[in-house]
């Protein structure tokens, strides 16, 4: 199969390699041209333009784009507008809003799916959980590449109809707020508590069969091997909360009580300093998604 991918950043190069690996063929496009050039490294052949994207693509068009959510979501599909057909099949792998998605669906040509990803950069590796929305027949199309992007057959499912996506991953993302609010929540207090503990091996002991182990705490562990029990410079700025705003504001629409993602969200937003969850919340975004872990000023 042949796909093309628009956005080579942290999540879209990881899309190229995979399929690559898979033995697909990737036309690659970025407004980065180091991006652009990091693909053609890869084996992918390189674009220019979206325009020049397309007209590397055969004519059943297989596009997958992995911009930032928002406007250059739509900046991207306005490009692509004149070209596509109902043939032709456009995933969205980012963050986008599921109304958003919903909306772009009935507004393009093409068959529109919106793809929910989890797995973070470590998906390099491991793939990604993919939650996908939109036409049966075109998620049975691209089974092959969703198949190389996931952990593999089982590591992706078709949620059902326009939206349903990116709505699966919305909650997700809620979901992911109020753990790490919990695990912050209770290294605050082993951290301050009675005892002088070290939270790397509690982090570890807790990871080795404990009821609470999971992929968050494996990175908590990361987090204190790295930085130290105190978490030594990391601030207690946590970035993002778009996504668990959707959240709690779908959960107000359809009054449905969500106190500790509300809660979790609410301490994004709160500006109490010194917070020692919200400094393990900093970090541990860098370990699932690279993002950049705030610094104490020296
Ligand atoms: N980083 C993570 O852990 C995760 C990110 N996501 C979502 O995946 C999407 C991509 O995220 P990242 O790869 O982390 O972002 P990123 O910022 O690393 O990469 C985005 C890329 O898109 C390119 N770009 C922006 N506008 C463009 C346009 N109009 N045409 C072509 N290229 C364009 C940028 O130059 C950049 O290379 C976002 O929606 C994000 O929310 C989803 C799950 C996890
Ligand atoms: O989707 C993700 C992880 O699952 C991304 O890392 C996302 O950026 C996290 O959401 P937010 O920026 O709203 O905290």
């Amino acid at each position: 199969m042949q796909l093309g991918v628009i956005g080579l950043g942290r999540m879209g190069a990881i899309v190229v390699d995979r399929v690559l690996d898979a033995g697909h063929d990737v036309v690659a496009f970025d407004l980065d041209d180091d991006a652009v050039a990091a693909a053609a490294d890869a084996g992918a052949t390189p674009a220019d333009s979206i325009e020049d994207l397309v007209g590397k693509l055969g004519d059943e068009k297989r596009i997958w784009l992995m911009v930032p959510a928002g406007p250059a979501v739509d900046a991207a599909l306005d490009d692509l507008e004149d070209v596509l057909d109902a043939d032709d099949i456009v995933v969205d792998g980012g963050n986008s809003h599921f109304e958003d998605s919903v909306r772009r669906a009935e507004s393009t040509e093409a068959a529109y799916l919106d793809c929910g990803t989890s797995g973070g950069p470590a998906g390099a590796e491991l793939g990604f959980s993919l939650m996908i929305g939109g036409p049966e027949w075109a998620y049975d199309e691209l089974t092959p590449v969703f198949d190389a992007v996931a952990t593999g057959p089982a590591g992706h499912d078709r949620m059902g109809a326009a939206g349903s996506g990116h709505y699966v991953k919305m909650v997700h993302n809620g979901v992911e707020y109020a753990l790490m609010q919990a695990y912050g929540e209770g290294f605050e207090l082993l951290a301050e508590g009675r005892y002088d503990l070290d939270l790397e091996a509690v982090a570890r002991t807790w990871n080795n069969g404990a009821v609470i182990r999971s992929w968050l705490l494996e990175l908590c562990e990361e987090a204190f091997r790295e930085e130290g029990s105190d978490l030594g410079d990391v601030d207690d700025h946590v970035a993002g909360g778009s996504t668990g705003t959707w959240t709690v504001q779908e959960a107000l629409e359809q009054e449905i009580s969500l106190p500790l993602i509300y809660q979790a969200l609410a301490e994004r937003f709160a500006s109490r300093d010194e917070r020692f969850s919200r400094r393990l919340a900093n970090r541990l975004r860098y370990g699932f998604g690279r993002h950049e872990v705030a610094r104490k000023e020296e």
